[in-house]
């Protein structure tokens, strides 16, 4: 429906698509949460939904990913209105990333203030098992490394600054807030934390890659998330991030072990209700704050 310009999307065109949005729901969300693969369950749980598929809603990308149904979904989570993409994009599908992270600022324009993003990731740490829950309290950025950022190009001063401060992406509150919420609901021994590093995909890694990262300090790596969280602090939103270690990436030459998407989409399903349940519990809480902070 609009020009996709060289460097991506201009803020009216990110505007007309928040407006269209805004104008079919009475739903104001605060809170935007991004579904990992095999993760959608997550925006079954809101109520009053009012949805809309990627291929109706104007400028969106569409998902093609296994595990990424392709639904913008509004709705109060325990009672809290809320945003929800039941299928994200990757760089590997072919879109530009300031076409994947497109949805990020329409979140913006929309009023949500804090964005919840979970993913499916390969394990590089040696103590992590497959299905623990890994809180993301830094990661490294490989194609920005490569010159891949996606906030290159013109910058728009209404979205942020030029050069946007990334030491503290990953909010510290809201980590300790899911170390605290885990913790109450008994998931101490498969809740960790660590570093995610995003590659480009969608091959999965060599073993001397995976060697590599873990040398280079990481202990996840996906395809995804780190590009959406530079977005998102880049205009302003507190940003929650977790990873759910789906496979135990290969490390020795002598493994019979195979990286596959099967895997990872049954590892989501095993882990999908506590998964939910300890994002859902964090979304009342976050309100709670926010309703505090505007009484004080
Ligand atoms: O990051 P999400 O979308 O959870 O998906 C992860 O799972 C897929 C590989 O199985 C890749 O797309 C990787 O990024
Ligand atoms: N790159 C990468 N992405 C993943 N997503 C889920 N598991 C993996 C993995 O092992 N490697």
């Amino acid at each position: 429906m609009f020009p996709e310009t060289k460097n991506g999307y201009t803020y009216e065109d990110c505007k007309a698509t928040a407006d269209w949005l805004l104008a079919q729901t009475d739903v104001r969300p605060k809170v935007g949460i991004v579904c990992g693969s095999g993760l959608g369950g997550l925006a079954d749980m809101l109520k009053n939904q009012v949805a809309f598929n990627y291929k109706d809603i104007p400028n969106f990308p569409q998902s093609t990913v296994h595990g990424h149904a392709g639904r913008l979904v509004f709705g109060t989570l325990k009672g809290r209105p809320c945003v929800c993409m039941q299928g994200r994009f990757h760089l590997y599908e072919g879109y530009s990333i300031q076409k994947i992270t497109l949805p990020i600022r329409i979140f913006k324009l929309l009023g949500v203030e804090t964005v919840m993003l979970t993913n499916a990731a390969g394990g590089l740490n040696q103590d992590f098992k497959v299905g623990d829950i890994m809180i993301i309290k830094d990661h490294l950025n490989m194609p920005g490394f490569a010159g891949n950022n996606p906030l290159s190009g013109p910058n728009d001063e209404r979205f942020g600054v030029r050069f946007p401060c990334m030491s503290d992406a990953y909010d510290r509150e809201l980590q300790q807030m899911a170390m605290d919420v885990g913790q109450e609901l008994g998931y101490g021994d498969f809740l960790k934390e660590g570093v995610y590093c995003v590659l480009g995909g969608p091959s999965f890694e060599t073993v001397a890659e995976s060697r590599m990262l873990h040398k280079l300090g990481a202990d996840a790596v996906g395809m995804s998330t780190a590009p959406e969280v530079i977005v998102a602090r880049h205009c302003g939103m507190r940003v929650f991030a977790l990873s759910l270690i789906t496979n135990q990436v290969v490390m020795e030459y002598d493994s019979a072990e195979k990286a596959n998407h099967e895997e990872v989409l049954q590892t989501g399903k095993e882990r999908a209700e506590q998964l939910e349940r300890l994002v859902s519990t964090m979304v009342t809480k976050i309100d709670q704050k926010l309703a505090f902070s505007i009484v004080v």
